[in-house]
């Protein structure tokens, strides 16, 4: 979390008096990244700075811009950018940009010097990101203390026949040679593997846990002479720098860093993207298929094919199992085998490729009689048993006995390229480092491995780099996944805790996230405003509407602040759900915040609830609600300010206007936050400290009154999340692992099943779903019509838009009116086209997605989707959520312009059922998909847990996480945990 100042703090080091420069630029590139936290202790940072800065200088800006850094931890990015900016035209600089210029600059100058010097400082590297601080931990050193490890890889190094000849030894270029000429190391490596480390006679994974470290150690002391307990005791080997991996020249190393891989753990997880059989397992060759072989070169040779042009040919014989013969044999475990024939295929363009010296050299690389791997696609050759790989690769196994090793039904893993990285080069480097990685790099604690049946991490590196079998590779693979949504849950869980004050707090929060089950206050004991509103509803509430507002209103009567999601699908009445919470509050003598993503919105929820209230009786004086959006004039805005700040105003609906600075709450108790998704959870967290923070300071102006004794003063509002995007339970966790959840299952009384048709848009499509308009229109009904743009497009013109349609449709369906709406148009004219569409005035409403969030017009019968195939299912189901919300039977229509896509919109004739779509939805196209391609921005990335399949982990995962903040909230007992978590830096995942 403190990531951001720990740096500040080194490249104040660095740089010595231009430390203020370097934390500026620092923060400007990288700390919107992190949490409030670092910015309050970069907020402090930067005061001391400006103060000094100001002591020198008289100038009357210094002054302003002191006063502004008071409040950074809590300004908004733009608002932060912006006083940076101040800040560094204060230091004498054009602008911020130009401060960042001037920092690289300097970085760069560094480096060359350093450059010059010929001699890889690591120190450098160390003062520039000497620590990272979660909390209150202590700092964690990177790229130190690594001598151990680096000691055992030079020890690997010397012992290994092959050579690994360090940086230091001159014979770099020899070395580079060595990985261009394509020869792989990774069997080599077993040299010292086989010798050393090595046991293929035992099989037990148990074993291997052991023999691994001792034989190293043991080797180890017999040169060093050093106690085994100084090597291996490093648990932040992971995090070392590559330049400790000895026997790699200097160019591999910058290749390797300008591909991502600054750290040994980057380079550990550069997973294999599969694992091959080399025992010739494949009985069936069949054309296309992509195979892996291996056998022994027949053949290599150069052509010229003509004055420019040539072929090179490297023919492998592989024996295979024959099935032929085994069909026809009794004793079918006699296998016999065959030979085939591989011909991989090179073709090269130019005349320099046609010259004999070229020719003979290429010829040299595969040498007649050397074993090789071969993976590629084949195609059948005319020749029976003969084929054709044309893009293939090849690896040169040293020897019989590799061949042998290999070929004992190990899976030999298979790595994707990086950054034009040869595969076999990246998998030889990290078969070195797996082979000396001490066994206690594992920072998640032994009793949580037991728990939870996961191998350690050790094993886990071991077992996905160099698997024994299938099965040791799927649970390595399991143990990974786990990490990567186990530190995500606890990065977001540690997060609230630190927000608590009190243990009991703590305790409880866990404890319902442990017990997810709600505690529900009955209807008898809500407030007398809350029972009237409730009567004066024109229905009566569904059953689980009336649970999800009783659990509501019980979290409300707790002392700690409540983090409910509130899901439930398209149209079943979340919105009375979260008024009645606001309600409740209210009647309590407290104000609530309603947060909505779009103008269109807010003044639909501002205007429902006010019609509500109006229609309540026996209340002595109604609620004051205000609506606050971008489009609310200024005189207007700081009347709403001034009103919330008194307590005049009890209710407050808006958009992210409700999360700026200037808005103060006297006394704000709860904040909803519609459609939760396309916030993201740094705006949600942002919302919720804001009004934390402010609900404070307002506290804190009446310290003399008697508000300032009542115990609840520090509390943060209760937040209320909503989404009507029916998520799976597991995306859900992934999304809002920190919340606690209740869902809507029930729709309300006498809806009927909105009917979907899918058509393929040609000609008769369109008449068809012309007709079908005319119809409903004759019948009184309202249609939408949906289109994926507003504006025609060059690019696509295959797309229909809403604008350019508006003259075609008003013609072809005379005597209706028809409206527009879309994005761009401005707010009140977006608010005037959904109002004569609900009143009547408008009978078809040309509109763009604008629609598909909240928008309630419950007489609309009909909804027309154009180019259906542009949008996901998910998102169908939200747009068609938009009719059948009143009792007329009502109809969707969607036009695909291809073929090909109505298989997967035909999902949506035959199920309704949000959540069973959303299931289908992530099964087909994974999570990001699902939630629409902004907003799968505020996912997680995984980069080897797929979320639509490893849920099960994830609910693992979760429950590990409680565990271990229940033994300690801090995470002050679990101190590798807590560097560990640090290092990770789960907040940079966490949304915008
Ligand atoms: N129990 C109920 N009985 C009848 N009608 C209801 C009930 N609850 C809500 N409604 C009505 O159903 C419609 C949809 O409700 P609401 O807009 O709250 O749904 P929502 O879940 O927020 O929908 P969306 O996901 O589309 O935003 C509204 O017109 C509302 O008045």
């Amino acid at each position: 979390m403190a990531l951001a100042v720990s740096a500040v703090q080194s490249c104040s080091m660095c740089f010595g008096g231009n430390g203020l420069r370097s934390a500026i630029a620092f923060e400007a590139e990288k700390g919107y990244r992190n949490a409030l936290g670092s910015k309050m202790r970069f907020s402090n940072f930067l005061l001391s700075k400006i103060l000094k800065l100001c002591s020198r200088s008289k100038h009357t800006f210094a002054k302003s811009v002191l006063e502004e850094v008071d409040s950074y931890g809590i300004a908004s990015i733009s608002d932060r950018s912006k006083l940076l900016n101040k800040v560094s035209v204060l230091m004498g600089y054009d602008s911020l940009h130009d401060l960042i210029e001037n920092e690289r600059a300097e970085k760069r100058c560094v480096m060359n010097v350093k450059d010059a010097m010929d001699d890889f400082d690591v120190s450098l590297v160390c003062k520039r990101f000497p620590s990272i601080i979660l909390g209150s931990s202590s700092p964690v050193e990177l790229y130190d203390g690594t001598a151990s490890f680096f000691e055992k890889l030079a020890l690997l190094t010397t012992q290994s026949p092959e050579g690994f000849p360090s940086d230091s030894t001159g014979e770099e270029q020899e070395q580079d040679y060595l990985y261009e000429t394509g020869d792989s190391l990774y069997p080599a490596c077993p040299s010292v593997e086989s010798s050393l480390l090595r046991d293929d006679q035992s099989t037990s994974l148990a074993t291997e846990k052991i023999s691994y470290p001792v034989l190293v150690e043991e080797s180890f002391s017999k040169v060093s002479h050093e106690p085994q307990k100084d090597i291996v005791s490093d648990e932040l080997i992971l995090d070392s720098s590559i330049s400790c991996i000895p026997g790699i020249s200097k160019k591999r190393r910058s290749q390797l860093e300008n591909c991502g891989f600054h750290t040994v753990r980057k380079l550990l997880h550069h997973f294999p993207r599969t694992y091959a059989d080399l025992q010739n397992a494949q009985i069936e060759i069949d054309d296309g298929q992509y195979l892996i072989f291996i056998g022994k070169i027949l053949k290599s040779r150069g052509i010229k094919a003509g004055t420019s042009f040539s072929i090179f040919e490297v023919v492998v014989g592989c024996e295979i199992a024959d099935n032929k013969t085994t069909e026809h044999k009794d004793d079918s475990t006699d296998c016999r085998r065959k030979t085939i024939f591989l011909h991989l295929k090179k073709f090269f363009r130019g005349t320099r490729f046609t010259s004999l010296p070229f020719l003979r050299i290429v010829e040299q690389k595969h040498k007649e009689g050397d074993f090789v791997c071969v993976s590629g696609k084949v195609r059948t050759m005319p020749t029976k048993d003969h084929y054709e790989m044309r893009e293939y690769n090849i690896d040169v196994l040293k020897d019989e006995n590799d061949l042998s090793f290999h070929a004992k039904g190990r899976p030999y893993p298979i790595y994707p390229s990086k950054g034009g990285l040869n595969p076999d080069v990246l998998r030889d480097i990290i078969a070195r480092i797996v082979q000396v990685l001490p066994i206690n790099v594992d920072p998640i604690p032994k009793s949580i491995i037991l728990d939870f049946g996961l191998l350690t991490l050790h094993d886990a590196y071991t077992g996905i780099h160099e698997p024994k079998s299938m099965s040791e590779a799927d649970l390595a693979r399991k143990r990974l996944i786990f990490d990567e949504f186990f530190y995500l849950q606890l990065g977001r869980l540690y997060q609230m805790l630190e927000g608590l004050g009190t243990q009991i707090e703590k305790d409880g929060l866990l404890d319902k996230y442990r017990k997810p089950e709600s505690s529900a206050a009955y209807m008898e004991e809500w407030s007398s405003l809350t029972k009237k509103f409730l009567k004066a509803l024109p229905y009566a509430l569904t059953g689980s509407q009336l649970t999800a507002v009783s659990e509501i209103i019980w979290d409300l009567r707790q002392p700690v602040p409540m983090n409910r999601l509130l899901q439930g699908d398209v149209g079943c009445g979340k919105t009375v759900v979260a008024f009645l919470a606001c309600m409740e509050v209210i009647g309590s003598g407290y104000q609530a915040a309603f947060m909505v993503p779009t103008e269109l919105l807010a003044v639909q929820h501002y205007e429902h609830l006010n019609n509500l209230l109006e229609t309540m009786e026996d209340v002595g004086s109604k609620p004051t609600i205000a609506l606050l959006t971008g489009s609310t004039p200024l005189k207007q805005s700081r009347m709403i300010h001034k009103s919330l700040q008194t307590g005049e105003i009890s209710m407050v609906i808006g958009t992210t206007s409700l999360i700026a600075d200037r808005v103060e709450f006297s006394a704000l108790r709860i904040a909803v936050v519609d459609e939760q998704h396309r916030f993201g959870v740094i705006q949600r967290g942002r919302f919720n400290s804001k009004l934390y923070y402010t609900s404070i300071s307002s506290k804190l102006l009446a310290t003399n009154s008697d508000e300032i004794s009542k115990g609840e003063k520090h509390m943060a509002p209760h937040v209320l999340a909503m989404s009507a995007t029916p998520i799976p339970r597991t995306l859900a966790l992934a999304l809002y692992g920190d919340m606690s959840l209740t869902q809507i299952t029930d729709l309300p009384p006498g809806r009927i099943p909105v009917e979907t048709f899918i058509i393929q848009a040609n000609e008769n499509g369109y008449e068809d779903a012309y007709e079908m308009m005319l119809d409903e229109l004759k019948e009184g009904g309202k249609v939408y019509l949906v289109y994926p743009v507003i504006e025609q497009s060059e690019q696509l013109p295959q797309l229909r838009a809403a604008s350019a349609d508006f003259e075609s449709i008003s013609h072809r369906f005379q005597g209706y009116s028809c409206g527009l709406l879309h994005g761009k148009m401005k707010s009140d004219e977006k608010d005037e086209a959904l109002r004569k569409f609900r009143s009547g005035e408008t009978n078809i409403l040309l509109a763009t997605q604008v629609i598909e969030i909240g928008v309630d017009v419950p007489d609309a019968s009909m909804m027309v989707v154009m180019n259906a195939e542009r949008f996901g299912i998910a998102q169908l189901h939200q747009l068609r959520g938009r009719v059948g919300r009143g009792v007329r039977k009502s109809k969707c229509i969607l036009l695909a312009s291809s073929e090909s896509s109505l298989p997967r919109l035909k999902v949506l004739g035959k199920s309704s059922d949000g959540f069973y779509l959303a299931n289908m939805d992530l099964l087909l196209r994974g999570p990001g998909n699902l939630l629409g391609k902004k907003q799968s921005g505020h996912l997680p990335e995984f980069p080897i847990a797929r979320l639509e399949i490893d849920g099960n982990i994830l609910q693992e995962a979760h429950l590990a996480a409680l565990k271990i903040l229940g033994d300690s909230h801090d995470l002050e007992q679990f101190p590798l945990l807590k560097a560990e978590l640090s290092m990770r830096q789960p907040l940079s995942i966490l949304g915008d």
